[in-house]
């Protein structure tokens, strides 16, 4: 019976938390939406339900997170995790704060912390700032987000614009003085009625610690790195017993694929780090409304063999506001997303057995068009990034990557694992 109930705000950031869970032992399942009865097998550890809450109208993101809050305690759920970017991605209107405070209320506890660092991954914060690698998160590529540009490093500033509760800090000091000291400082500010606390962190070290003091909180809340240290955490207090084996997947054959949607900077360095067969996609003509996807199919099929072959949208800012000027961002984007779908669609049924999909939005589109409904998640490629089997009739492996992760090699490395 699943212990951890995590709710995630997209999808590859689901995955990202799966991942790191499933490296601590924890046998971990992610959902797609809200699972339906009888989706969850019962030889799980942990429960990650995927929304795409993170850019849509905080009371929609709110009442979407208390459902799947509902169906993780109805699976039997004892702890509880809210899952967002590393990068704190939000607006002034939520939808972190208000999500935290709905969590918070539905769950009657007092307070939560927020913890967005991930170290292996450069997110670090310092007297509550948000770094990334060497800048403060308001100086990083995070500034010009479209949809949640984040142009303040202070996450108790930005948790204060999104809540009407006190929002504390407990700085590093206080975490490296160890776990004790944390739980007493926690402890006193929620003595003071604050309820939401943001928790630094710049090492993996300070991560043990974390998991540590919060192993009895109803509700953690923070991204992938601040999970690093709950299976230990719950091991010690007698939750988990299950140790290792938690990342075994089916064996699963078939051709191997990429489909890159993502413009981020990584995935932009691994499509020119990838060295077999690569079609880039015309996409203006997908804009336009062009049979692109099927040519691109009929690419594919004489292609598809031993080596893994990439299609990519995926294209350098400049090119990306041109088409956005060109077409409206909404109409090129879905464009762009229904294209990758049908590609998706299109090469399992050439006989694609493991693919990779570059990009949150991308992978929505692409797990909805698979219509898979829930993936069990297996070892880690690069940090953030596991590989996972769909559950289903016909087992699918799948890479769904944030569009900022992996190395450079990242396309070629993660089929050298499965
Ligand atoms: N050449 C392009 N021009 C304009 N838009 C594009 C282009 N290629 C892809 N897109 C769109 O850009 C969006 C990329 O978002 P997606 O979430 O997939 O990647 P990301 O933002 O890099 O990843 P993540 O959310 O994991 O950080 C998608 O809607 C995709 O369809
Ligand atoms: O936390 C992260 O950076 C990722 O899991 C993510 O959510 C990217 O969208």
């Amino acid at each position: 019976m699943a212990i951890l109930g995590i709710v995630a705000d997209d999808f590859t950031g689901a995955t990202d938390i799966a991942g790191m869970l499933v490296k601590g032992g924890m046998r971990t399942i992610q959902t797609i939406g809200v699972p339906v009865p009888g989706a969850v097998p019962s030889d799980v550890d942990a429960i990650v339900v995927a929304l795409k809450t993170r850019s849509i109208p905080a009371r929609d993101a709110v009442a979407q997170s208390l459902e799947a809050l509902k169906a993780l305690q109805a699976l039997g759920c004892v702890r509880f995790f809210f899952k967002y970017c590393s990068t704190f991605d939000s607006t002034d209107q939520g939808n972190i704060g208000p999500v935290g405070d709905a969590l918070i209320d539905a769950l009657g506890t007092k307070q939560a912390i927020y913890c967005p660092a991930f170290p292996e991954n450069g997110r670090t914060i310092f007297f509550g700032h948000l770094f990334v690698g060497d800048v403060l998160l308001s100086d990083s590529h995070m500034r010009h987000h479209p949809l949640t540009p984040m142009t303040d490093a202070s996450l108790v500033r930005v948790l204060m614009r999104q809540t009407k509760h006190k929002v504390g800090l407990v700085p590093l000091r206080q975490v490296q003085a160890g776990s004790a000291s944390l739980r007493a400082a926690l402890n006193k500010l929620a003595a003071d009625g604050v309820r939401h606390v943001v928790v630094d962190a710049v090492a993996d070290t300070d991560l043990g610690i974390i998991g540590e003091a919060i192993g009895d909180d109803l509700l953690v809340t923070g991204g992938s790195g601040v999970a690093l240290g709950l299976p230990a955490a719950y091991r010690r207090r007698g939750l988990l017993a299950h140790k290792s084996g938690a990342d075994a997947l089916p064996a699963i054959t078939g051709a191997s694929a990429i489909l890159a949607g993502s413009c981020s900077a990584a995935t932009l360095g691994q499509i020119v780090a990838f060295k077999g067969p690569h079609l880039a996609l015309d996409t203006d003509a997908i804009c336009r409304g062009e049979p692109v996807g099927d040519q691109a199919l009929t690419w594919a099929r004489g292609k598809l063999g031993s080596t893994p072959i990439l299609l990519s949208a995926s294209d350098k800012p400049e090119a990306v506001k041109a088409l956005q000027a060109k077409y409206g961002i909404e109409k090129s984007s879905q464009a762009i997303e229904s294209t990758m779908a049908a590609l998706a669609r299109g090469l399992v049924t050439a006989g694609v057995g493991r693919l990779v999909v570059a990009g949150g939005e991308t992978s929505g589109a692409v797990v909805g068009a698979l219509d898979v409904k829930a993936l069990r998640i297996g070892p880690e490629i690069d940090p953030g990034v596991p590989w996972t089997a769909s559950i289903g009739a016909k087992p699918l492996l799948l890479a769904l990557k944030s569009g900022n992760f992996g190395a450079p090699d990242f396309f070629t490395k993660a089929f050298a694992r499965p």
